[in-house]
């Protein structure tokens, strides 16, 4: 496979767009929350919820019947030119690149609301070679359009040979502004027996080693305790790891069991802790779960803080609590502390409860 030379990573893709960004910025993302811009109900809530959540998503693929693809296309187009988005992230999902839709998707987006779209989700992207494809034709679209800033990619990773080749598609281009897991299309894609969108699933788990009985044979049939494992652990750490390698965000994406809210929550809570920054809300109600979740509480601030304070200059270490704290806790602790301060600059009762946190001397 071929790649841009360094010096060319970084020059727009058509004569006239927009200069590529250098680095990602760093946007609250808690929730991605799809709607269906031709369901008229959904929509007309959008305008109420912005401010609630940090991304509004437009959804234009799946979940989207084919009869109202056009639809709902026209309906983000009414709504982006309506609606002020202040705070709130306006992303839309495209069709697949595959489909008869994609197409008339960016050729009517771009030009219409371009200047509104913050992000541009594509699902199932395979390799690099579907982000460049995106990547030029934005460019193209751009410079026609007269856009000042650069509309990012987001890729969903819900295919094999996409897992496969996870580091070639977060270095695809500098437009690459994260990955989501897309839990139900890679389920299919790679043949796994299951029939849910995210979540676990109680035949995939580790049972208690069987007992002895008084001869030292083995009871296979005794009561024994099963620990259901994470589905999604593998794929999920490989994408943190290729989001961090290249300086872009990862997400968990659906949870489908809307009434499920516990385990929506424990899903949530697996991906902020190993490091996704954000996941998607299917339904209003999944929204304040995110938001929770992938913010960090208020015992974690106090003690971050405390750590940075007792830490000075950064170097050293010393004991906490009876815990050995030294550059590498701190660098973890300054995570968190970065990520609050994120947060409360856009979110004033998250901003007001930090604040409450007594804050140790340095
Ligand atoms: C899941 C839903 C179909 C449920 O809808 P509904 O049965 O109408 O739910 P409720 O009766 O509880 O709704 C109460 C009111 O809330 C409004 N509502 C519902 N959902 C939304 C929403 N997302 N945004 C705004 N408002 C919403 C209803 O209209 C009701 O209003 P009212 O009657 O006035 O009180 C539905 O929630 C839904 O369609 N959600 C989005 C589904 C979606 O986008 N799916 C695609 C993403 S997941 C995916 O693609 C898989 C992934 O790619 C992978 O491969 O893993
Ligand atoms: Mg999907």
């Amino acid at each position: 496979m071929s790649h841009k030379s360094a010096k060319d990573f970084f020059r727009p893709l058509a004569v006239g767009a927009p200069l590529p960004l250098r680095e990602i910025p760093a946007r609250p993302s808690r929730a991605i929350h799809f709607f269906d811009p031709s369901n008229e109900k959904m929509a007309a809530k959008i305008p109420a919820m912005v401010g609630t959540v940090d991304v509004l998503l437009g959804n234009l693929e799946d979940a989207i019947k084919a009869d109202n693809k056009v639809a709902a296309r026209e309906g983000l187009v009414r709504i982006a030119q309506s609606t002020d988005f202040g705070p709130t992230q306006l992303w839309t999902r495209i069709n697949a690149l595959d489909s008869p839709w994609v197409l008339d998707d960016l050729t009517t987006l771009v030009p219409a609301i371009g200047d509104k779209l913050d992000v541009i989700m594509v699902p199932k992207v395979q390799g690099a070679e579907d982000i460049h494809y995106v990547d030029r034709i934005l460019a193209q679209l751009e410079a026609k359009a007269g856009l000042e800033r650069p509309i990012l990619i987001h890729a969903i990773l819900e295919t094999a040979r996409g897992v496969a080749n996870v580091e070639e598609i977060c270095g695809a281009s500098p437009r690459m502004q994260g990955l989501s897991l897309g839990p139900a299309d890679l389920a299919a894609d790679r043949k796994m027996k299951t029939t849910r969108v995210g979540g676990g699933h109680p035949g995939y788990l580790v049972r208690e080693d069987a007992p002895r009985d008084a001869d030292g044979g083995f009871r296979y049939d005794a009561d024994r305790f099963r620990f259901q494992q994470d589905l999604w652990h593998y794929t999920m750490a490989k994408m943190v790891d290729a989001c961090a390698t290249h300086g872009i965000y990862p997400y968990w994406g659906p949870f489908g069991d809307i009434k499920d809210t516990v385990a929506c929550e424990d899903q949530f809570r697996n991906a902020f802790l190993l490091g996704c920054v954000g996941a998607w809300s299917l339904h209003p109600v999944q929204i304040e779960i995110a938001n929770r979740v992938f913010s960090p509480s208020v015992e974690d601030i106090a003690h971050a803080r405390r750590v940075v304070a007792a830490m000075g200059d950064g170097t050293g270490a010393v004991m906490i609590d009876g815990k050995m704290e030294d550059d590498a806790s701190l660098k973890q602790c300054l995570v968190l502390v970065e990520l609050a301060e994120e947060l409360a600059a856009i979110d004033p009762v998250l901003k007001a409860t930090y604040d409450a946190i007594e804050t140790p001397e340095a």
